[in-house]
Order: C-alpha cells, then sequence, then structure tokens
C-alpha cells in the first residue's frame, strides 16, 4: 500500500526543488538569559543551523544578556561548548561541529554583563547594537517579560528606524489564566505595537504542526469532508514519557493544564477545526485561529479528568510517583495528567466533540491527532460475515516520528467477504530529507523576516485561556484528581470521559 501511494505521489513531482528561502535581514539576536538553559539546549543550535543553512546575513550577530561574570572570550567558549552538546548531532549521533560555521558564528556571539532590571544593562546593550535591526528574545522567567519590555521602552531600544525593526519575542508562559494573560498584554502593548511582539509557541515551529495547513488546503480530498457531515469526533494526544524531572518549583504551581493545554494543545485544535484563512498572511490566519477558539463551549466539570502519576515503570525501570519527586509536595493536588472533552459551538463542529489529552509519565511519547470518521451505511454488508464497519481514522503524527496514516478496511484475500484494517502511511523523514532542527529555526527566522504567521497574536493567547479558565476557577480539588500508574495509558476517569459517549481512545503506547 505504501508503495502504490510512493509511487502515485512521485508522479506528481521531485520534492526538494522549491525556491530557497532568503537571507535574514542583518541586525542583533539579542538574548535575555543569554546563559540560561533553553538559550543552551534549543536557542543557539537553532542559530547554529541557520547559519549552516546559509540562512544568515553577514551582518548578523548575537547579544548575550546576562547576570555572570563574563568575557566574550569566556562566552564564545560556553557557546561552542553548548553546539557540541545540542547542535551538532544528527537524531541521536554526534556529528562534528562544522569548523567553517563555528569560525563565521564566533567573531559575532558577544556578551553584555547586567542585570535585567537596571538601567545601565540597556544602556550597555544600546552601545552594542547601535541602530541596526535587533531582535530581543526574553529566555527569562515569566516574571521579568513585563520589566524587561518596560525597561527596553525607557531606554529607546524599541524605536524603530524608517529602515529598521525592533521586535520582541516572548516565550511562554504567557500568563498563568485569562486575567493575568491579558494584563500582561496590556503592559507589553504600552511599550511596543502588536506587530512587534512575537509570542512563541513551540509547537508552530514543528513541521508537521505547519503541515496542518498544507495538508488541509492544498488538497482538493480532505476539506469537503472536514466537517459535522463526516466526522464523528476528533482526539488530540500530547503524550510524554518522561516526569517533572528538575522543574518541580515551576510546575507545581502550573500543572499539566497550565502548561499545555492553552498554548500547545489549543494551536493544535485551532489548526485542525479553523476555517480557511483568506490568505496566509499572519491576520488571516490568526483570526480564523481565534474565532475557532472563540467558539469553544464552556466546559462543564463532567467534560474534564484530572490525573497525577503514581508509581510505575516506564521503559523497563520503576519510577517514583509525582509526589516523590524531589521538590514536590508530598500531598501535592497539581495534576500531571488532563483530558478535556470540548464542544465548537460553530456551524462546521456543531455536534463532534474534539477530546485532548496530556500528561507526563505516559506509557509513550507521542504527539498527534486523530481524525475520526463516521462509519460507512452497514447495509449493503447485512448478508456477509462482516459484523460492523470500522470507522476510518486519519492520524496526523507530530512526534516522534512525523507523518500522516489513513486507516481504513479493505477486502481480506478469499472467497467470502472478510474485511480488515489496513494503514496508508505518509512519513515524512522518508518523502523529505531535512536538516536537523530544534523547531526554533523557523520561528527564529520568521521572526528576523518579520513573518508572525506562526506566532500568537494578544487575541490567540487571551481565547486560549478563556477555553480553560472555567477550570482554574474550579480549583483543584482532592475529589478531582485520579491518580495512574506512571507508564500507563492514564488514568481510567479519562477511558470513562469517552466511553460515555461510546467511544474510546486510541492506544497510546
Ligand atoms: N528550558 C527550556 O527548555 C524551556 C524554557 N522555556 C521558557 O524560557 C524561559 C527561560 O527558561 P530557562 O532558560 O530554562 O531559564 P534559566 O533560569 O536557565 O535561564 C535564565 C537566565 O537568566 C539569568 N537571570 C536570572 N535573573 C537575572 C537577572 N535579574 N539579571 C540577569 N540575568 C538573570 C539566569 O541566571 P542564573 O542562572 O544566575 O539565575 C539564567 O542564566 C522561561 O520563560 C521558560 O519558561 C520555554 C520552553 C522550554
Ligand atoms: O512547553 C512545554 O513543552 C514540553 C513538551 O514539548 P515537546 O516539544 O517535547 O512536546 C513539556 O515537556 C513542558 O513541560 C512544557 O513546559
Amino acid at each position: 500500500m505504501e508503495n502504490i501511494i510512493a509511487s502515485a505521489v512521485s508522479q506528481v513531482g521531485d520534492p526538494g526543488h522549491e525556491a530557497a528561502p532568503r537571507r535574514s535581514p542583518p541586525g542583533s539576536f539579542v538574548i535575555f538569559g543569554g546563559g540560561g538553559d533553553l538559550t543552551r539546549r534549543l536557542l543557539l543550535p537553532a542559530i547554529y543551523n541557520l547559519a549552516c543553512a546559509g540562512l544568515l546575513d553577514d551582518g548578523f550577530s548575537v547579544v548575550a544578556v546576562d547576570r555572570a561574570d563574563l568575557t566574550d572570550a569566556q562566552l564564545q567558549q560556553n557557546v561552542r561548548a553548548a553546539l557540541e552538546d545540542f547542535a551538532a548531532r544528527r537524531g541521536a549521533e554526534a556529528v562534528a561541529l562544522r569548523e567553517d560555521i563555528w569560525a563565521w558564528m564566533q567573531p559575532r556571539i558577544r556578551y553584555v554583563r547586567g542585570d535585567f532590571e537596571t538601567m545601565r544593562t540597556y544602556q550597555d546593550i544600546a552601545t552594542v547594537v547601535g541602530d541596526q535591526n535587533c531582535i530581543f528574545y526574553l529566555a527569562v522567567a515569566a516574571r521579568f517579560f513585563g520589566p524587561i519590555v518596560d525597561r527596553l521602552g525607557e531606554a529607546g531600544l524599541v524605536r524603530e528606524g524608517r529602515h529598521t525593526f525592533r521586535r520582541v519575542i516572548v516565550e511562554k508562559p504567557f500568563g498563568s489564566d485569562l486575567p493575568s494573560a491579558v494584563a500582561l498584554n496590556e503592559r507589553l502593548l504600552r511599550t511596543l505595537t502588536e506587530q512587534q511582539i512575537y509570542r512563541i509557541d513551540h509547537y508552530l515551529g514543528k513541521e508537521t504542526v505547519q503541515n496542518i495547513l498544507a495538508l488541509r488546503f492544498s488538497n482538493g480530498f480532505f476539506e469537503p469532508l472536514w466537517n459535522r457531515q463526516n466526522i464523528d469526533h476528533v482526539q488530540i494526544t500530547a503524550a510524554e514519557t518522561v516526569g517533572v524531572e528538575q522543574r518541580a518549583k515551576f510546575y507545581e504551581g502550573t500543572g499539566a493544564l497550565r502548561d499545555m493545554v492553552p498554548n500547545h494543545v489549543m494551536q493544535l485544535l485551532a489548526m485542525t477545526a479553523m476555517e480557511a484563512p483568506i490568505s496566509f498572511d499572519a491576520d488571516a490566519v490568526r483570526n480564523e485561529k481565534t474565532k475557532v477558539l472563540d467558539a469553544i463551549h464552556p466546559l462543564l466539570p463532567q467534560d474534564v479528568v484530572r490525573g497525577q502519576y503514581a508509581p510505575g515503570v516506564v521503559g523497563g525501570k520503576e519510577v517514583p510517583g509525582y509526589r516523590q519527586e524531589p521538590g514536590v509536595d508530598p500531598h501535592s493536588l497539581t495534576e500531571t495528567y488532563i483530558a478535556i472533552k470540548f464542544r465548537i459551538d460553530n456551524w462546521r463542529w456543531a455536534g463532534v466533540p474534539f477530546y485532548v489529552r496530556t500528561g507526563k509519565r505516559l506509557a509513550a511519547r507521542k504527539t498527534e491527532i486523530a481524525i475520526h470518521f463516521k462509519s460507512a451505511p452497514y447495509a449493503l454488508f447485512r448478508d456477509t460475515p462482516v459484523d460492523k464497519l470500522a470507522p476510518n481514522i486519519m492520524v496526523i503524527h507530530i512526534q516522534p516520528t512525523e507523518g500522516v496514516t489513513m486507516q481504513f478496511s479493505a477486502k481480506i484475500p478469499g472467497p467470502s467477504v472478510r474485511l480488515g484494517g489496513v494503514r496508508m502511511k505518509f512519513d515524512y523523514a522518508e518523502w523529505f530529507s531535512e536538516g536537523p532542527s530544534t523547531g526554533y529555526e523557523t520561528l527564529i527566522y520568521d521572526c528576523m523576516i518579520g513573518d508572525a504567521t506562526l506566532f500568537q497574536r494578544a487575541d490567540n493567547i487571551e481565547a486560549g485561556w478563556r477555553a480553560v479558565q472555567p477550570v482554574l476557577d474550579w480549583g483543584q480539588d482532592a475529589r478531582s484528581l485520579d491518580f495512574y500508574a506512571a507508564g500507563s495509558e492514564g488514568p481510567e476517569a479519562a477511558d470513562a470521559l469517552l466511553a460515555r459517549d461510546h467511544r474510546h481512545w486510541l492506544k497510546i503506547g
């Protein structure tokens, strides 16, 4: 089946011959938190990968701002070490850092030592960046977002010139509920225009997430089926095998709902459910996303299952429960798993539930969107040994493998009519040879060229929080917390959520 599809598609055209993307404009990429974990693990490798792809202008430079006492040369050594650890690899395998790229990058890396809360730091940044284009990346704890932007404004660093831009990339978490997200938007917008703010959601940097729009809107055969007449329900899963790791302090006050749903999961839902935009212009896309999120029906307690992992076995190894993790309150009520049944009150989706689940310490690492189509009428098969027709399912795999699978029924060879489920699979890696990616390359590059399509607008963020705010308002409650063994499929109550509707989850593990 896979061969038939591959050969049919190969007649269409040879992949990989699209127009080459243009180089970024020259300018400084200023990273607040330039010595931090995000910078080392994801941002610097992304910049290195962009340099390897020839997408950075010779007038590009990185300016790291942090409080450690370092010289430019020491910082450059730290950057090299980070690139060796996190960038120079192909899959799990380490490869040598490209010396030609490092020779290009090294002199373009500068350090500004200073406290984020001190004006002197901003004066020093101004001296380094001069009047060039600048992107300020806030790779810092959320409590600094407002203060840094205020000071950038006071120092005149975000004033744009006739031919130069000043942009700010804001990391997550963007607020911790609807009121705080609204307040943060208001604060940033006192200094910046909406067009200068790039609110990042790293899920939007993932190729297959972007592919949802390509799949839906560049193929004639999906869109006519993409509605309540043909789709029974949608399942969105973002499952992880890792536990809370070293992040107990952050996670205890956050939990799975805040950490994953208003941002990453909502982006997946919005891209699956949105109407076709009138163009791929950033605002056209974001208008449609906001519209669909605004159409989410207010949640009821019976639509939500909160879970927390208990001790169990992951990858053949015994692991502790969440309450036994270092830094976690032994009586913690923080959820590490959440499942929600969303309803979308619009013409296209009325009556089609969107079930979402996300959690840590589950049976496998898997992010996917499964579109469950309605079954064909059974009538024709009543006089055959076939007792029921399986529904067709289209699964968009986001990670760890990227691709699309279609599940449908076919006749099992033999004299009588018997049906078996078969799969057709499109695998991104098999079809397209892509360079290494952290997912941040696309986002950083898009910000450089001023394309905000994959970033969240203020109303987008607020719509995501608004959809989950009822759950936050109910508060944490021991009665609303179900336990699941680490390494399992999640709490039984999540199965019951679908069983009530005579449906079941696809297996994670
Ligand atoms: N790490 C990750 O994988 C991800 C992180 N994020 C988000 O990115 C942001 C940064 O996270 P992360 O890199 O992990 O955080 P880190 O704490 O590792 O990095 C922050 C850096 O800022 C420095 N710093 C803290 N306070 C000041 C100050 N007042 N003045 C100057 N420097 C200061 C810290 O120095 P010191 O070490 O001395 O405190 C540290 O080097 C957060 O918003 C996080 O939610 C998002 C997705 C993934
Ligand atoms: O933002 C976050 O995302 C990660 C999951 O990201 P992924 O790209 O590995 O799917 C999650 O582990 C983390 O808790 C959360 O803050």
